[in-house]
């Protein structure tokens, strides 16, 4: 499980985070919703352990993230709007790259079955990812957070800039890893994808979680009207 326990962030005067409570579980998607400067990307750093809290915790699976140690590394894996990838490289050499940079040695076999598994075709995965769509990007960096084999898994904005195809494939594959028990923790200003591909929803303002909701309990339509209410 994912716990944020007041989990507070302030930067000289101004309190970018504040009082964060939140879970979780495992099977999980929790997207967070929230204008820019709202504190999403602080509360996604505070868990990866990029940033020491002011006050408050956040927990991996019970363990306290500290910035200065890597106890909770292991458990979570982290993809951002924009992977970073080397563009000479072929998609498999950079799931090579990167799994091998996270202290994993796979075969051949093994990284093409990650990048199936991400939903890459497989006639792109030995093209240089200089050649790549945005979403074939965002496929690469699911197989590195897979092949991890992390169950946390955060995303700060990844469909930002995807086409709906893309966006849709991607959503698809969020649902898989929550079906086989990944916990996602997902940054987005989509609401409409937010309510597709989430179980909860949480509307943030100014540092403070002000909403949330399970999205069996709330149409997008809603989720609209609420999310320009609040903010
Ligand atoms: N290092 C820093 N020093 C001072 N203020 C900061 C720092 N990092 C972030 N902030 C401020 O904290 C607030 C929250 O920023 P954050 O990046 O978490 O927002 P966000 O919800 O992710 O926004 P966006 O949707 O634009 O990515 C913003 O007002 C930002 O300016």
């Amino acid at each position: 499980m994912l716990q944020a326990i007041n989990l507070t962030k302030i930067y000289g005067k101004y309190e970018a985070l504040s009082q964060l409570n939140l879970s979780v579980d495992k099977g999980e998607i929790f997207c967070l919703l929230g204008q820019n400067g709202a504190g999403k990307t602080t509360t996604i750093n505070l868990f990866l352990g990029l940033l020491e809290p002011t006050s408050g915790e956040a927990l991996v699976n019970g363990v306290t993230v500290k910035s200065n140690d890597n106890k909770t590394t292991g458990m979570i894996a982290y993809i951002p709007e924009v992977v970073q990838l080397y563009g000479n490289l072929s998609g498999i050499e950079n799931l090579n790259f990167f799994s091998r940079l996270a202290g994993f040695k796979y075969t051949n076999t093994e990284l093409h079955h990650f990048l199936s598994k991400a939903g890459l075709q497989e006639t792109a995965h030995l093209k240089k990812l200089s050649s790549y769509s945005k979403g074939m990007r965002q496929k690469v960096g699911i197989a590195i957070a897979l092949s991890k084999n992390a169950d946390y898994i955060f995303m700060d904005e990844p469909i930002s800039g995807l086409d709906p195809k893309a966006t849709l494939e991607f959503t698809e594959i969020c649902k898989e890893l929550s079906h086989e028990g990944k916990a996602i923790f997902m940054a987005t200003h989509d609401i409409f994808n937010a309510v597709n591909v989430g179980t909860k929803i949480g509307i943030m303002k100014e540092g403070k979680l002000v909403h949330t909701s399970n999205t069996d309990t709330i149409s997008a339509t809603e989720l609209q009207a609420l999310y320009l209410k609040t903010i």
